[in-house]
């Protein structure tokens, strides 16, 4: 599945070097970008980056009836730390565009998609994002990862490299990462593991940001999660499958339980 990932981008990086060469490439977004790592470590250690996934591999369509727009503004009423946004098109329908339509409620906004390559990062840098997902099985070659996060970081974008397991650790603090999403689905089988979750926080080091992502369902997977060590969880299909995404988002954040408000 990571090859058809990585070629499904292939048509967008082509566009973009013939930007490059033409000197049309898209102009950095010149707004304020709230920073991700400070609005996830504010919400420690139980920050939910709350995902808009309209569709998924695992999933096929999931929620197509709500704007961006109308997404962002659930999730900052209810507690989100930050939004993650699937900017994929072919699998997840995405689009880059959806970051603009996000940005107004001020969330900082985690661009989610297939990145492998710096122009990738100049095009996210266009837009309102405050972050960049950095897939380290995607990137085997350390000097790459290395560039990307050096690339990454020089645009105002924290980079979050995600892993699933301790070799893709090992890659990821080679190449500097401090942002380390472990992602409980396997790219290639698309299983989820939520034992995997539970091993590698073992490894967390003083001043890294750890985030889980996929198949946290409720507040129980949220309160182990906290528990074992995570930062923050990172929620999509539970939140837009779900008939009132803002109330299932509030009850992650655990501001609401048993049916009542917290204070
Ligand atoms: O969600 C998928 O089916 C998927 C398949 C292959 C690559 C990535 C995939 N998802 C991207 C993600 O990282 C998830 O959207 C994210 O972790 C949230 O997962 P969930 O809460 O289980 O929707």
């Amino acid at each position: 599945m990571l090859e058809k990932f990585r070629q499904a981008k292939l048509d967008e990086i082509e566009r973009l070097r013939r930007h490059e060469q033409a000197g049309t490439l898209p102009r950095p977004f010149k707004g304020k970008r709230p920073s991700f790592s400070e609005a996830v470590r504010a919400k420690a250690p139980r920050a939910v980056i709350a995902e808009y996934k309209r569709a998924s591999p695992s999933r096929g369509e999931i929620n197509l009836r709500m704007s961006p727009e109308e997404v962002a503004l659930l999730y900052a009423s209810n507690g989100a730390a930050a939004i993650s946004c699937l900017t994929e098109k072919s699998f997840f329908k995405g689009s880059l565009d959806f970051i603009a339509l996000m940005a107004g409620p001020g969330l900082p906004i985690l661009r989610k998609d297939f990145l492998f390559d710096p122009l990738q990062l100049l095009a996210t840098a266009a837009t309102p994002a405050s972050a960049a997902l950095l897939i380290a099985r995607m990137i085997p070659n350390i000097n790459d990862l290395s560039a990307m996060i050096v690339k990454a970081r020089d645009l105002g974008l924290d980079p979050v490299v995600e892993i699933f397991d301790e070799r893709d650790l090992s890659h990821a603090r080679d190449a500097g990462a401090w942002i380390i999403q472990v992602n409980t689905r396997d790219l290639d089988t698309l299983e989820v593991d939520a034992q995997n979750a539970f091993r590698l926080i073992k490894d967390k080091r003083p001043g890294e940001l750890w985030i889980a992502a996929s198949g946290i369902k409720d507040e129980g997977d949220a309160a182990a999660l906290e528990s074992a060590g995570y930062d923050a969880l990172l929620v999509g299909t539970a939140l837009m499958e779900h008939k009132d995404p803002g109330r299932k988002l509030a009850e992650l954040t655990g501001r609401v339980r048993d049916g009542g408000l917290t204070l």
